[in-house]
C-alpha cells in the first residue's frame, strides 16, 4: 500500500512564513496534524513557547494540534506528507536541507508561487530536481493566509498528475470553510499562480498612480490574456487558468492592499512620485512578483509568448524604465484584435 493509499493525517509544514502557518492551521481544521518547520531552532521554540507566530500572523492563536519542529529529520520521519511553503526563490535550497531525510515515497505539496530564476523552472521542476522521486502536488488559488487562518471561507485547488494524489492532499486540508477542488493540470495551476503576483504589481501601480477601476478592470483582463498565451504555449489546459488558480487567484491579488504584491505596486508609484527607487524591505514579507517579473517573462520569452503587462512590470522593478514611460508604452502597442481567433 502507497502512502497516498490512506489518509494523511500528520502534515509536516516547511516554511514557518504567513502562508505555511496559516496551512498548517487549516490542517488541524480538517482534523490532521501539523508540524511546522522553520528555518531556525529559535524561531521553532519561540513558536512553541507563544502558541503565535507573530512576526508573520499577527494575533492568531495556534489550535493544540499544530506544533513547531527545528529539527526537519524529526518532522519527515513522523509525517505522512509534506507541504512546501517556503518562497519560491527558496525552494530550492530548502528541498536541499530536506534531501538528506526526506523519505523517498512521502508525498510533497507545493505551496510556493513562482519559477525560480536563472533556470527558469516551475516549482514542480525544482522541487522534482531536488527531491527526485517524490510524488508531487501544488496547492494554489485565492487565499490569503490572515483570512485562512481566521477560518474565513476560501476555496482553493491541489493539482497532481496523479487524481488519487490530489484528492490524498485536498482530504488534508479540507474543513468547513476551506474547500480544495482537485485538478490533474499540474502545469496550468503552477503557471497561474506564478504569473498573478507579477500582474497584481501592475495594478498596485495604477492605483498609486491615482487610475481608476477602468484601468485595473483592463490591467486583470490583459494579464489574464497573457498568462493563457503563457500557459497555452507550454501545454496547459485553458480552463485552469480560468479557474481557481489563474482568473481567482488573479482576481484577489489585483484587488486588495492586503496582497503584498499589489502593495508593492502601489508603493512604487508613490516611489516614483517622489523620485526614488522601491523595493521590498529585506527580511520582510516576500513580494514574490518582483523576482517573478524577471522569471515569468524570461519563461514566456523562451516559448515565444508576448506578456507586455509583465515586461512592464520587470522593466520597472529593473529600474530600466520609468513608470510613467512603461505605461505610455503599453498604451501605445499597436491596436489589435482582442482574441487571437
Ligand atoms: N501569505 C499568503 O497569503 C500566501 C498565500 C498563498 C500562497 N503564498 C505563497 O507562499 C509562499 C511563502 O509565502 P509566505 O506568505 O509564507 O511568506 P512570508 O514572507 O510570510 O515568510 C517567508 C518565510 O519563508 C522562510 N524562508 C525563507 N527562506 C527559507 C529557506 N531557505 N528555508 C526555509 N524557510 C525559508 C522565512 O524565514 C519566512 O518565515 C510564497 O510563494 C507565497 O506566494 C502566500
Ligand atoms: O500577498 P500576496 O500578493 O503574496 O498574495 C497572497 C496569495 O498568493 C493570494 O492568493
Amino acid at each position: 500500500m502507497s502512502r497516498t493509499d490512506r489518509p494523511l493525517r500528520r502534515i509536516a509544514v516547511i516554511g514557518a512564513g504567513a502562508w505555511g502557518t496559516a496551512l498548517a492551521i487549516a490542517a488541524a481544521r480538517a482534523g490532521s496534524e501539523a508540524l511546522l518547520v522553520p528555518r531556525s531552532a529559535e524561531h521553532a521554540r519561540r513558536i512553541e513557547a507563544e502558541r503565535r507566530n507573530e512576526a508573520r500572523l499577527p494575533g492568531i492563536v495556534l489550535p493544540d494540534a499544530v506544533h513547531a519542529e527545528a529539527d526537519p529529520a524529526a518532522a519527515l520521519a513522523w509525517a505522512d506528507a509534506a507541504a512546501l511553503a517556503t518562497p519560491s526563490q527558496a525552494m530550492r535550497a530548502s528541498c536541499a536541507r530536506l534531501a538528506p531525510v526526506c523519505p523517498p515515497d512521502l508525498p510533497l505539496a507545493i505551496c510556493a508561487k513562482g519559477v525560480e530564476a536563472g533556470s527558469g523552472l516551475l516549482m514542480s521542476e525544482v522541487v522534482a530536481e531536488a527531491l527526485p522521486g517524490r510524488p508531487l502536488a501544488a496547492l494554489s488559488g485565492p487565499s490569503f493566509a490572515d483570512e485562512v487562518a481566521r477560518d474565513l471561507p476560501t476555496a482553493v485547488v491541489v493539482a497532481a498528475r496523479s487524481r488519487a494524489l490530489a484528492e490524498s492532499v485536498a482530504r488534508a486540508f479540507a474543513s468547513a470553510r476551506f474547500r480544495p477542488y482537485v485538478s490533474t493540470d499540474l502545469l496550468g495551476v503552477e503557471i497561474g499562480g506564478a504569473a498573478k503576483n507579477v500582474v497584481a504589481i501592475a495594478c498596485g501601480a495604477a492605483q498609486g498612480l491615482g487610475y481608476g477601476l477602468n484601468t485595473r478592470a483592463a490591467l486583470i483582463t490583459r494579464g489574464l490574456a497573457e498568462i493563457r498565451a503563457l500557459g497555452a504555449a507550454m501545454g496547459a489546459d485553458p480552463e485552469t487558468l480560468t479557474g481557481l488558480s489563474g482568473l481567482g487567484d488573479l482576481t484577489l491579488t489585483c484587488s486588495s492592499e492586503q496582497s503584498r504584491n499589489f502593495a508593492f505596486g502601489v508603493a512604487l508609484a508613490r516611489a516614483a512620485a517622489e523620485g526614488r527607487a522601491a523595493a521590498p524591505a529585506p527580511g520582510g514579507p516576500v513580494v514574490e512578483g518582483v523576482v517573478n517579473a524577471r522569471s515569468v517573462t524570461a519563461l514566456a520569452r523562451r516559448h515565444g509568448v508576448e506578456m507586455p503587462i509583465c515586461e512592464a512590470v520587470r522593466a520597472v522593478v529593473e529600474g530600466r524604465e520609468s513608470l510613467d514611460s512603461a505605461i505610455l508604452a503599453l498604451l501605445a502597442r499597436p491596436l489589435k484584435a482582442e482574441t487571437a481567433r
